[in-house]
């Protein structure tokens, strides 16, 4: 019998992406909304109803008001968007994180996706403050660049405009109150104490994102070098196929945002000496910020191959 998946929000950013990796495999019967039904509330619970996988590609009120919809209990559901992250009802789909939260999703019936910059700053902080690296009460910066993919589509429509303003060829530094709608997922899944400085910043190219910590290492348990940082992350992450970690250099090329975009790989990269330490996250926004995701975590939960479909 095959798998049937419903998108809910199928013609958005997230929901076409999502569809471009899983619409040719023939071990799933995807069910298809009729566009100009899209809105429609009863046509929406049907197929809620009707599938064992649902993917929700919806903004968070979106997301709250099809799981409310949702009666059938076979139903298992992924959902991309914020409204979920921190629920304790809620599994977060981060299988990197250890072979308990894996095992956490393989029977996840409700499964909160990472955000895309979370997933940036996670992927360096949970495992530092797990190895016992970084302190939980560290006073944590990150910036990170993002593609304006990341927007979804009217953040598309605004950059690919014609005759569009002039700042957009620029990059645009945002969330300038430091009030991100991803730092409570950053601190419940690290165990950070405290909120980290978080700066996002949105360039003009599509896909693809660089988030950076920036660490002192005396500020560290045992005052460790970059090389020993790097080490220790390539140890974590050793068995992983979509995270890896870049041998350690001295002084690294120029790291271009956009590297990894159109894969669900993510990469980190840990440059610096004795003193200070930078962990770089380079992935695709769209890959393993949000589609590619959801489509490991659903093979996951299917019990299958988590690479099924990913580059
Ligand atoms: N873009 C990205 O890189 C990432 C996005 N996300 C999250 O994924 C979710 C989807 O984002 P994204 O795909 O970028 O957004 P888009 O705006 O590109 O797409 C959202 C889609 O949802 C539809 N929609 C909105 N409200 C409803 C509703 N109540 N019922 C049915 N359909 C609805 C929209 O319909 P219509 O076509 O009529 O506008 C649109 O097609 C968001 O929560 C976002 O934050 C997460 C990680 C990364
Ligand atoms: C460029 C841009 O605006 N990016 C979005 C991130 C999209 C995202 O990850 O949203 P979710 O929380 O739903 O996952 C932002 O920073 O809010």
């Amino acid at each position: 019998m095959k798998t049937k998946v419903y998108i809910d929000g199928q013609s958005g950013t997230t929901g076409l992406q999502i569809y471009d990796r899983i619409g040719a495999r023939e071990d799933l019967d995807l069910l298809r909304i009729n566009e100009d039904k899209r809105h429609d509330i009863e046509e929406r619970r049907r197929l809620l109803n009707a599938a064992d996988i649902v993917f929700l590609c919806l903004p968070d009120e979106g997301a709250r008001e099809a799981v409310s919809l949702i009666e059938n209990d076979r139903v298992r559901v992924i959902d991309a968007s914020t409204a979920h992250r921190t629920d304790p009802g809620w599994v977060y789909g981060f299988p990197e994180l250890s072979r308990e939260q894996r095992e956490k999703i393989a029977g996840a019936r409700r499964l909160a996706n990472p955000g895309c910059h979370a997933t940036g700053l996670i992927a360096g902080t949970a495992p530092l403050i797990r190895m016992g690296i970084l302190p939980a009460d560290y006073p944590l910066t990150c910036y990170s660049l993002t593609g304006y993919t990341g927007g979804g589509k009217k953040m598309i429509k605004a950059y690919e405009a014609k005759n569009r303003d002039e700042s957009l060829s620029a990059p645009g530094l945002y969330g300038l109150d430091l009030r991100h709608k991803h730092l409570p997922e950053m601190k419940a899944v690290t165990g950070l104490i405290y909120d980290p400085v978080f700066l996002p910043v949105v360039d003009d190219y599509a896909q693809g994102m660089a988030s950076t910590l920036l660490l002192q290492n005396r500020l560290l348990h045992g005052r460790p070098s970059a090389a020993e940082v790097c080490q220790r992350l390539a140890d974590y992450y050793r068995d992983e196929h979509f995270v890896r970690v870049r041998p350690y250099e001295k002084k690294p090329d120029t790291i271009y945002a956009n590297h990894l975009a159109g894969t669900n790989h993510l990469e980190l990269i840990v440059g610096g000496g004795e003193e200070q330490t930078f962990v770089t996250a380079l992935f695709d926004n769209l890959g393993k910020g949000a589609s590619g995701a959801a489509v490991q975590n659903m093979n996951i939960m299917l019990g299958l191959d988590e690479t099924l479909g990913l580059e």
